[in-house]
C-alpha cells in the first residue's frame, strides 16, 4: 500500500527540484512532486494524483520558507506554464542549476568532476528573441497566451516578462488585427478554425521583426488586409510569413511557408558575425547569453589556426563561423535543409570561405566524411534534447579527434553520451553550465573532453 492517497493533506520537507522545476519531497520513501515548492522548505500540500512509483501534490501553504523564496513579478506566474522559477531568487536558480548538472553527471554518467559556477545574466529579464504563442477562441474573442502546466489550456496573457517587449507588442497587435478581421482560432478538439499560433522573432542587433501566422488552412480570408494592418501598426516588421500546419499535432510549424510581406528571413548579429534566419531554422533565443555560450565553446576548442574542425548539429552555422575564424577548416552538418541554406548564405555574407556544409543526419554524414578522409582535430557537437545517436558517437571515436566540445540543453542525455565516450578513451576535463533561460528550469552545459594519449 502507498503511504499517501489522493486528497491527503500533510506537511512535507522539500529536498530537491526536478528538471521541470517542481519541488521533490519524500513520504516514507515515496516521492511526491510539488510544483512551486523550493528545496529546504516545509510546506503543507494536498495529494492530487498517485502512481506506483511517485505522486503529485498541490502546494497549499509554505510553513517554513526558503531564504531564496521571492515574490514572482509576473501576475499570472502561478497559472501560466511559460516559466517555472520566478518564485526562486536568481542567485538560487544559478546555484541550483549547477547542482543539477553535478548530480546528473554523477548519477547518469558516473562522473565525479568539478563543475564551474553557472554563467548567469546580469539582467535576467526580457531576454527571449522569439515567441511562439498559441491562440484560442473565447466566444467571439481571440485569446493568446501560454499553456497552463501539463495541459493545453491557454492562460490569457498580455505580456511576458521573459520576452522582449517587441515580441509582446507584436503578438498583441497581430491578435487584435486577426480578431478585427474575423479570423477564428483553430480548435484542437474539433480540428476546425484557422489560426493556431503566432510566432514573433526579432533580430536583437538588427531590429528586424518577423511575424509567422501559423494556420490550419492554406486559405486565410482577408489576407491582404491583415498584412496591411500589421505593417501599419508594427513599423519594425520586415517579414510576414504564413506557415500552414494542417495536421493534428503538437508540433507548431507545418512544412509549407508562404511569403506574405517583405523577406523570407530576418538578419541578426552575434559577436560581429551576421546571420540570416528562416522561420524553420534553430537560432538561440537568448542573444546576450549566446555570446557567452559560444565563447566558452571556442575557449574549450583551443584553436590555434591549423585545426580541422567538425561542427555537428550546426543549425544556421553560428558556432561553425565562430570557429572558422580561428581554424584551418570547419565542416558543418545539419538536418534541416532551410537551416543549411542559411548556413551557406551566412558564410558568404561574412566572407568566410574555410567552411563546408552538408545537409543530412549527423550520424549519416560523419561516416561519409570519414570515408572521404576528413580527419578532425576537434569535434563540436550541439545536438537536440535527445542527444547524439550511438552510431554518431561510434564514428566520432573512430575519427579520434584530440578534443570533443559538447554543448547541450539536456544534461541527462549529455551525461549518457559522455559516458560512452569516457569508456572509449576520452576524459571529461571541464564543465560549465550557462543560463540561457533564466526563470525556467532549463540549463545549458558546455563540456570539454580530451583524448587520453596512450
Ligand atoms: C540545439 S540546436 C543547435 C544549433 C546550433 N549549434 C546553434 O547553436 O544555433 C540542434 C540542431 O540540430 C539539428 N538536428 C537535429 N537532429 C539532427 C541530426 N540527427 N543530425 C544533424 N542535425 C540535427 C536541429 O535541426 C538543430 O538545428
Amino acid at each position: 500500500m502507498l503511504p499517501v492517497k489522493k486528497n491527503d493533506r500533510l506537511d512535507v520537507h522539500v529536498h530537491d527540484l526536478t528538471h521541470e522545476g517542481a519541488g521533490v519531497a519524500r513520504v516514507d520513501g515515496y516521492t511526491l512532486f510539488v510544483p512551486n515548492a523550493l528545496p529546504g522548505e516545509t510546506v503543507e500540500i494536498v495529494v492530487t494524483k498517485t502512481n506506483k512509483q511517485y505522486g503529485f501534490a498541490r502546494l497549499l501553504n509554505v510553513k517554513e520558507a526558503s531564504a531564496d523564496r521571492v515574490e514572482p513579478p509576473c501576475p499570472i506566474f502561478y497559472q501560466c506554464g511559460g516559466c517555472q522559477l520566478q518564485h526562486f531568487s536568481y542567485e538560487g536558480q544559478l546555484r541550483q542549476k549547477r547542482e543539477r548538472v553535478v548530480d546528473a553527471l554523477k548519477r547518469l554518467g558516473q562522473f565525479d568532476v568539478p563543475v564551474h559556477d553557472t554563467i548567469g545574466m546580469p539582467e535576467p529579464w526580457r531576454y527571449r528573441n522569439k515567441a511562439q504563442v498559441p491562440f484560442k477562441q473565447e466566444g467571439d474573442r481571440l485569446v493568446s497566451g501560454f499553456y497552463r502546466p501539463r495541459s493545453h489550456d491557454i492562460v490569457e496573457m498580455s505580456e511576458c516578462l521573459i520576452q522582449d517587449e517587441r515580441n509582446d507588442q507584436a503578438i498583441q497587435v497581430v491578435r487584435d488585427v486577426l480578431d478585427a478581421r474575423g479570423v477564428p482560432a483553430y480548435d484542437e478538439k474539433t480540428g476546425r478554425g484557422v489560426i493556431r499560433h503566432v510566432m514573433a522573432r526579432y533580430g536583437y542587433h538588427s531590429g528586424e521583426l518577423m511575424i509567422v501566422l501559423i494556420t490550419k488552412t492554406t486559405k486565410l480570408k482577408g489576407v491582404n488586409e491583415i498584412v496591411a494592418d500589421i505593417v501599419e501598426r508594427l513599423p519594425d516588421v520586415t517579414s510576414i510569413m504564413q506557415n500552414v500546419n494542417p495536421d493534428k499535432t503538437n508540433v507548431i510549424l507545418g512544412a509549407t511557408n508562404k511569403l506574405l510581406y517583405g523577406h523570407e528571413t530576418i538578419g541578426d548579429k552575434i559577436a560581429g558575425l551576421t546571420f540570416t534566419i528562416s522561420p524553420h531554422s534553430f537560432f538561440q533565443v537568448n542573444p546576450v547569453q549566446t555570446e557567452k555560450l559560444y565563447g566558452k565553446a571556442l575557449e574549450y576548442a583551443q584553436l590555434s589556426g591549423t585545426e580541422q574542425v567538425v561542427d555537428a548539429y550546426c543549425g544556421i552555422g553560428t558556432i561553425s563561423l565562430f570557429l572558422a575564424r580561428k581554424a584551418a577548416h570547419v565542416y558543418g552538418v545539419e538536418v534541416v535543409p532551410e537551416a543549411i541554406e542559411d548556413a551557406k548564405q551566412n558564410a558568404l555574407v561574412n566572407e568566410i570561405d574555410n567552411v563546408t556544409y552538408a545537409c543530412g543526419a549527423a550520424e549519416d554524414v560523419l561516416p561519409e566524411w570519414k570515408k572521404d578522409g576528413v580527419n578532425p582535430d576537434v569535434i563540436v557537437v550541439d545536438p537536440p534534447r535527445k542527444g547524439c545517436a550511438e552510431s554518431f558517437l561510434e564514428t566520432m571515436v573512430e575519427m579520434g579527434p584530440k578534443r570533443i566540445v559538447y554543448v547541450s540543453c539536456n544534461v541527462a542525455t549529455q551525461a549518457r553520451d559522455m559516458r560512452y565516450l569516457a569508456d572509449r578513451g576520452y576524459r571529461l576535463m571541464e564543465v560549465t553550465p550557462v543560463d540561457m533561460f533564466p526563470h525556467t528550469a532549463h540549463v545549458e552545459t558546455v563540456v570539454l573532453m580530451s583524448r587520453v594519449e596512450k
